[in-house]
């Protein structure tokens, strides 16, 4: 089991690539925080997938708390050390992409997108990397970006910063604690069908052209995307840190 006596914590893991990789990371061994928007709907999702991960015989608790909010950092690491000890992988992967217009951006749209997938994520690897630190054996802290760091999208003028933000953050953060042994990485997924984008999709015509962009011939699942996450948490990577992953199918290379 590549992830076994590994705490792994992963934001906005009710649902989505979130669940699909607590999912996984649990079937390699991990014990899994789980977090969660904190809602009815998030609480009682997070709850089956613990129910899921205690089916195989895994090991999942969960925390829920606004991922926009900077208190939310400490709770997770705090809920991962009552319940299990450690913090050994963080993956950042809460966020949110309400499809908008620039010219009309409402700023109370902007400023959510923003707070939800950049601002509390920094404050969320910062706990993290701490805790990493402190415990003295290094870690792996991973952030779900996307191929939208590379390019643009003109209903995503406010979620493409965010993404190359966390981008970023990663390349930067893999200098800031490579010292302590702790590796950062992103992973870039391409169009992976999930509910952020399942009314963007459902227009036929769209889903049609996105298919056909990428060479693999279909979208990704969030399975699709666990698989990576587990490599670059696991040991196997143990040499990687401030890459990019992207996870699109070929999406990006398609030009022509
Ligand atoms: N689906 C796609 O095509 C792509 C998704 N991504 C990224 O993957 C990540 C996961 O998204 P998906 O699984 O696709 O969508 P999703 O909508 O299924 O999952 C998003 C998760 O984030 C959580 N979340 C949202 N706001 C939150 C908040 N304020 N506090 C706590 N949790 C919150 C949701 O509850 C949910 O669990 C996002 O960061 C997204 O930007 C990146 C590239 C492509
Ligand atoms: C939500 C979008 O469908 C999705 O999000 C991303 O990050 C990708 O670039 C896709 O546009």
């Amino acid at each position: 089991m590549l992830l076994a006596d590994k705490t792994v914590i992963i934001t906005g893991a009710s649902r989505g690539i979130g669940r699909a990789a607590a999912r996984e990371c649990a079937r390699q061994g991990a014990r899994v925080v789980i977090g969660h928007s904190g809602s009815g709907q998030g609480t009682e999702a997070a709850h089956s997938l613990i129910e899921e991960i205690k089916a195989f015989g895994g090991q999942a608790i969960e925390v829920g708390s606004d991922a926009a909010d900077p208190d939310t950092a400490d709770k997770l690491v705090a809920g991962a050390l009552k319940a299990f000890g450690s913090v050994d992988v963080f993956v950042n992967n809460a966020g949110i992409c309400p499809f908008h217009s620039f010219l009309d951006m409402p700023r109370e749209v902007y400023l959510k997108t923003v707070n939800t997938n950049l601002n509390g994520a920094y404050f969320a690897v910062q706990a993290a990397a701490n805790q990493m630190k402190n415990q003295g054996k290094g870690g792996a802290i991973i952030a779900v970006s996307s191929i939208s760091a590379l390019v643009g999208g003109a209903m995503q003028t406010h979620y493409t910063p965010t993404k190359a933000g966390l981008h970023s953050l990663m390349q930067s953060c893999a200098i800031a604690l490579g010292p302590y042994g702790i590796r950062c990485n992103s992973v870039l997924p391409g169009t992976i069908a999930t509910d952020i984008n399942k009314e963007d999709l459902a227009d036929e015509e769209k889903l049609a052209y996105m298919t056909s962009r990428t060479p693999l011939g279909r979208l990704g699942e969030p399975d699709d995307v666990a698989g990576p996450i587990v490599f670059l948490a696991s040991d196997m990577a143990r040499y990687v840190t401030g890459a990019s992953l992207l996870v699109d199918g070929g999406l990006f290379v398609n030009l022509q």
